[in-house]
């Protein structure tokens, strides 16, 4: 270790607060920057994480801690993927390395780890409008402690953030968007505010970024009615970037900017001065995403949210197949049919969907709104409406944000919208604000809609096609995972999807059925290995639809078999919810079925593997609760004969 590194490591050393940081001078606190750089880089390298943004993030991050007191005043990140400089001064730098692992820091804000992360977060829009809600709050108590909102570009379209906007100038006092524009959201940003970002940023020099900081400085007020008079002077003062200043001061909010944000002196001078303004006011800065790491720089895309990866950028992932990877591919597939008239739709997640592969194939079919999932669902009920068949790829969890759009706008209209729901079910290191716990219960209480999970890549490309043809609102759910090894040469998963009709996979002896919904089938399969091993032979089935539930599935109970229902989702309103009320129609005893699904709790982070046991749907679980129950009914048996 050389005599610098030795420096640099005693920098960070010392930092245990953000108390710590106001000892340090400002060439040191860039110094700090720089360590910390290097430290997130290591940690997500072994961990996964979302690196980009974070990498942009630092300098921001240490200059907004040594301005404001955040053990009292409200620092509030909106999604929260870019908090990690934050955790690492606000004490948590030394379980890092379990950076989103079972018993380390979590990936996002959480409360429950440190006073000052405030909201646990993780989707897009928030923080504007609840940091206005604290300013109501904080008013209303007479207290003077400041409310920041930290929010990116890409975040700050979503309708929850305008909303919040449209809102924020009525609140009599201090609160502070703080605009992070790296140019990018996880791909390139969409839409017509994006592109009044980027062409300014195009045309804004190092220098005049500068010019624009130091005058926002000279001429920043001291405080009270000189606050409106110096904004004035100021804006005599400075060429404003008409624009981007346009969108804010249009909406009554004073705009500061751009400057640039990787310049802590000036950041630490900006917020000082702008700490004091006695109403809501925006200041724009300008970052980069992937800043001090080459590769992620030069694919921010890539590095938004990675998998563990080696320090020259290789990655260290199985590379695997997933649902994912099947969704492009088969997609493209039912786009080059000949009649074909789909659509493919993603709020600002090519990647994550599968969509870049169609987007590369058919450009002139593939539509990218941005992190603004309501508006994706009502344009496709419009493309519904004129013949086309849009096929709408989110996530479950931001499925959640469109849920009035898909009843008012897409259900009861009864229109052709298939909703290829991703990452349903637990998710992993991204933990609880990410997992798609809800869709089946939200979806399944609407009428029109059909819904079914397939339970490997064959059956998703046969629900796809089967979607593709069937004209209703259909609903599609597959999870985070690579595909299942252990269900393949299954004759019956090849089978043509029929609405509504379940396939055996394996038939037993023993009067007890395994009914699974979607991928929880490869669980049941090796828990039925397992159990069979130990003597008893369970029938598994894949119930492939859970609106409408198969008569057999209704059937198996009323032969008195002891049925267990399988699904990675909550037990409110889920599978298990169906089939147990299709049971109480046909008037068959539920005596003898039993709900695995996920307990009335947020599932923390951990692997998706370990998860599923923890939402009772582990095979290890299964077969648990499978001898657990035959151990109940024999003894039940004893005791009436
Ligand atoms: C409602 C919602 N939709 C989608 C996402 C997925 N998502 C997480 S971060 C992100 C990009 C955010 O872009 P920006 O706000 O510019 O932050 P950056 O990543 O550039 O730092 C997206 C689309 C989300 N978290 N929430
Ligand atoms: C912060 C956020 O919402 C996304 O970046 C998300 O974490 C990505 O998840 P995947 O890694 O599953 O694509
Ligand atoms: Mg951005």
């Amino acid at each position: 270790m050389n005599d610098r590194e030795t420096e640099k490591q005693t920098l960070l050393d010392r930092i245990n607060s953000p108390e710590d940081l106001k000892q340090l001078s400002i060439p040191q606190l860039g110094e700090l920057a720089d360590q910390i750089r290097d430290y997130i880089i290591n940690a997500v390298s072994d961990t996964g994480g979302h690196l980009a943004s974070n990498l942009g993030a630092i300098e921001a991050t240490l200059a907004m801690h040594y301005v404001f007191n955040f053990s009292k005043d409200y620092l509030l990140w909106d999604v929260g993927h870019q908090c990690y400089a934050h955790k690492i001064i606000t004490g948590r730098k030394d379980k890092f390395s379990l950076l989103r692992k079972e018993g380390g820091v979590s990936g996002f804000p959480e409360p429950s780890e440190s006073r000052y992360d405030r909201f646990r977060v993780g989707h897009a829009g928030t923080s504007i409008a609840t940091g206005l809600g604290i300013g109501w709050g904080l008013l209303d108590q007479n207290r003077d402690d400041k409310v920041v909102s930290f929010v990116g570009d890409g975040s700050i379209v979503n309708g929850a953030s305008f909303e919040a906007l449209n809102n924020l100038t009525g609140l009599p006092r201090q609160m502070l968007v703080v605009l992070n524009d790296n140019n990018m959201s996880i791909d390139v940003t969409r839409g017509a505010v994006a592109k009044i970002f980027s062409k300014i940023r195009l045309n804004s020099t190092y220098e005049e970024l500068n010019r624009t900081a130091k005058n926002i400085i000279e001429h920043m007020p001291l405080i009270g009615k000189q606050v409106e008079e110096a904004v004035q002077r100021l804006k005599k003062a400075i060429r404003m970037q008409q624009s981007a200043g346009q969108i804010f001061e249009s909406l009554n909010l004073s705009y500061f900017g751009p400057v640039n944000g990787h310049d802590i002196g000036s950041l630490i001078e900006l917020f000082t001065a702008l700490k004091d303004l006695d109403h809501p006011a925006v200041l724009h800065i300008y970052t980069n995403k992937g800043k001090g790491y080459k590769p992620a720089g030069d694919n921010p895309s890539k590095y938004h949210s990675t998998g563990p990866f080696y320090i020259n950028g290789e990655s260290k992932k199985s590379g695997k197949k997933s649902y994912t990877k099947i969704i492009g591919e088969t997609l493209c597939e039912i786009a080059a049919e000949k009649q074909s008239n789909i659509t493919a739709v993603t709020a600002a997640m090519p990647e994550g969907t599968g969509l870049n592969t169609f987007r590369d194939h058919f450009p002139d079919k593939y539509y990218d709104v941005g992190i603004c999932e309501s508006a994706a669902v009502d344009m496709a009920a419009g493309m519904a409406k004129t013949g086309l068949t849009p096929f709408v790829c989110l996530y479950s969890t931001f499925l959640q944000r469109a849920f009035d759009q898909i009843a008012h706008d897409v259900a009861q209209q009864n229109l052709h919208v298939v909703f290829c729901i991703d990452r349903a079910g637990v998710v992993g290191d991204d933990g609880p604000t990410h997992h798609g716990m809800l869709d089946i219960g939200m979806l399944r209480m609407l009428p029109n809609m059909i819904l079914c999970a397939p339970a490997c890549g064959e059956e998703l490309r046969l629900a796809l096609m089967y979607a593709a043809q069937r004209k209703a609102p259909i609903a599609i759910r597959y999870p985070r995972d690579v595909l299942p090894e252990n269900l393949s040469g299954i004759e019956s998963l090849s089978s043509d999807f029929i609405t509504g009709k379940s396939v055996l996979v394996s038939q037993g002896d023993a009067d007890i059925a395994l009914v699974c919904y979607g991928a929880v089938l490869t669980e049941a399969v090796e828990a039925a290995k397992q159990l069979e091993e130990s003597g008893v032979r369970c029938d598994v089935v894949n119930a492939r639809f859970a609106k409408p539930i198969d008569e057999q599935i209704v059937e198996l109970a009323r032969e008195g078999k002891t049925v267990f229902c399988l699904e990675d989702h909550g037990t409110a309103g889920g599978f298990c919810s169906a089939v147990l009320e299709e049971l109480s129609k046909a008037g068959v005893s539920s005596e003898n079925v039993f709900c695995l699904a996920a307990p009335d709790e947020y599932i923390d982070k951990a692997s998706r593997k370990t998860q599923l046991e923890r939402c009772n749907v582990g095979s290890e679980h299964i077969c648990r609760e499978v001898q657990a129950r035959i151990k109940d009914r024999d003894l039940y048996e004893k005791a009436h004969t």
